[in-house]
C-alpha cells in the first residue's frame, strides 16, 4: 500500500520547484491507518508560499488511490542550505538593499525577518545600515546593549522571535559614526563572523541605501545567497534601484526579487485608493526579477515601527502586514528554488563524464 501511496504522490509537483514531491525527498511519511492515509510533507521552508496548494494536490492524488477513504496531511520543514553555506550554522545570507534612501528598506527588512520567524524559521537580522541604524528602535530594543559570550563573541539580542545585531546597540545613543572604508569593512566582518549567531535558516541583512563600501564589503566577506531590492514606484527611486541591481550583478549576487513599498494608499474614511508615487513601476525594472509584492502605505507600519513591534506581529490583519507576509513567503520560495536548483546542478556536475558500463 505504501508503494501505491508513493506512486500517487510522485504525480504531485512542487509548484515552484517543478519536480515531484517524492524525487525531491519531501515525503517524510506515507502510511495507512485503517482506511486513512497519513502523509507528512517536509517542505523546503516553513514559510512556504504554496503550502495550501501542495496540501490540496496531495489530498486529491492520495484520495484517488483505491482503498483510501480519507487523508491526513501534516507538514514539517527543513530549509535546504545554499551550495556553500554562508557561515558555519547559517544556511542563507539575504541582503535587503535599496538604491534610494527612505523607501522603507529597514521597515521591510524587519517585517520580513519577523514574518519568517513567525512562520517557524530560525532568523537573524543584521543592521548593516551603520550610518543610520534603525532596526534596534523598530524592534523596541534601542537601549539594549550587546554583550560578549564566554568565547568573546558578540551575543545577538533576542526580540520578537529573532536575533539581531545593530551598531545602535554598540555606540552611545545620538552619536554619529565617522568611519572610513577599511574600518567599516572590519566592523561588518565582525558583525557577520565574530557574532554568536548560532544555527540560522536565514540571516537578513539591512544594508545602507545606495551602492557603497558596506555593500561591497559584505559581498566580499561572506557567501551571500541573494539580494532583495526595495523601491517605491516613483521614477527617481526606480532609477536608483536599477543602479543597485547593477551593483549586485557586478558582485555576482543573484537578485531574488523586487519589493515595491508605498505602492498605494487606501483612505480609511472613503476607501478610495490613491497611487501617491505612481504604481506598478517596479515592473519596469525588468521581467527577469520577480516582483515579490506591493506593500501599501499603512499608518500602522509607521506607528508599529515607532512603538518597537513589527507590523506583521502587531497588526497582522492590516493590508500592509498581509502584503509583507506574502513578500516574506515569496522570498523564502525563491531561496528554495535557488538552493534546490544549485544542488541539482552540483550533483550533475559531480557525475563522471562517462558512466561506467555495467
Ligand atoms: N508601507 C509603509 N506604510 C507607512 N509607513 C511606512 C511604510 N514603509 C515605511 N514607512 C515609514 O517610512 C519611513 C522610512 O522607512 P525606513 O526607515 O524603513 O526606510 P529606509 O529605506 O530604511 O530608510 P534609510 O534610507 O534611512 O535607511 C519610516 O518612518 C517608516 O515607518
Amino acid at each position: 500500500m505504501r508503494e501505491a501511496l508513493l506512486a500517487a504522490l510522485s504525480t504531485v509537483n512542487d509548484p515552484e520547484l517543478h519536480r515531484d514531491l517524492v524525487s525531491l525527498g519531501m515525503i517524510e511519511r506515507a502510511e495507512m491507518q485503517g482506511a486513512v492515509a497519513q502523509v507528512k510533507v517536509n517542505l523546503t521552508t516553513p514559510a512556504c508560499p504554496l503550502k495550501g496548494k501542495i496540501e490540496a494536490d496531495v489530498r486529491a492524488a492520495v484520495l484517488a488511490v483505491p482503498g483510501v477513504q480519507d487523508v491526513q496531511v501534516s507538514f514539517g520543514a527543513t530549509v535546504r542550505p545554499a551550495a556553500q553555506p554562508a557561515l558555519p550554522g547559517v544556511k542563507h545570507v539575504l541582503l535587503v538593499g535599496s538604491g534610494k534612501g527612505g523607501v522603507g528598506k529597514s521597515s521591510v527588512a524587519v517585517n520580513l525577518a519577523a514574518s519568517l520567524a513567525r512562520d517557524g524559521a530560525r532568523v537573524g537580522l543584521l543592521d548593516a545600515d551603520v550610518y543610520g541604524p534603525s532596526v534596534a528602535h523598530m524592534l523596541g530594543q534601542g537601549s539594549a546593549r550587546v554583550t560578549a559570550n564566554a568565547e568573546r563573541k558578540m551575543q545577538p539580542i533576542e526580540a520578537h522571535g529573532l536575533k539581531f545585531l545593530s551598531m545602535a546597540n554598540l555606540t552611545p545613543a545620538g552619536q554619529a559614526l565617522v568611519w572610513r572604508g577599511p574600518m567599516l569593512h572590519s566592523a561588518i566582518g565582525q558583525f557577520v563572523k565574530d557574532a554568536a549567531w548560532g544555527e540560522l535558516d536565514y540571516l537578513i541583512v539591512d544594508l545602507p541605501p545606495g551602492t557603497g563600501d558596506v555593500q561591497l564589503s559584505l559581498t566580499q566577506t561572506v557567501q551571500v545567497t541573494g539580494a532583495v531590492i526595495v523601491t517605491t514606484p516613483q521614477d527617481v527611486a526606480l532609477i536608483d534601484a536599477a543602479r543597485a541591481i547593477d551593483m549586485f550583478r557586478k558582485a555576482s549576487v543573484p537578485v531574488l526579487g523586487i519589493v515595491e513599498n508605498m505602492s498605494y494608499f487606501v483612505a480609511p474614511d472613503t476607501g478610495h485608493t490613491y497611487d501617491l508615487f505612481g504604481r506598478g513601476g517596479s515592473r519596469k525594472l525588468g521581467e527577469q526579477y520577480p516582483l515579490l509584492g506591493e506593500i501599501p502605505l499603512n499608518i500602522e507600519v509607521r506607528q508599529d515601527a515607532d512603538a518597537g513591534a513589527p507590523a506583521v506581529l502587531a497588526h497582522p490583519d492590516t493590508p500592509a502586514a498581509q502584503a509583507l507576509v506574502q513578500v516574506a513567503r515569496n522570498l523564502a520560495g525563491q531561496v528554495s528554488v535557488l538552493a534546490v536548483n544549485r544542488s541539482l546542478t552540483e550533483a550533475l556536475a559531480d557525475l563522471p563524464d562517462q558512466l561506467p558500463v555495467v
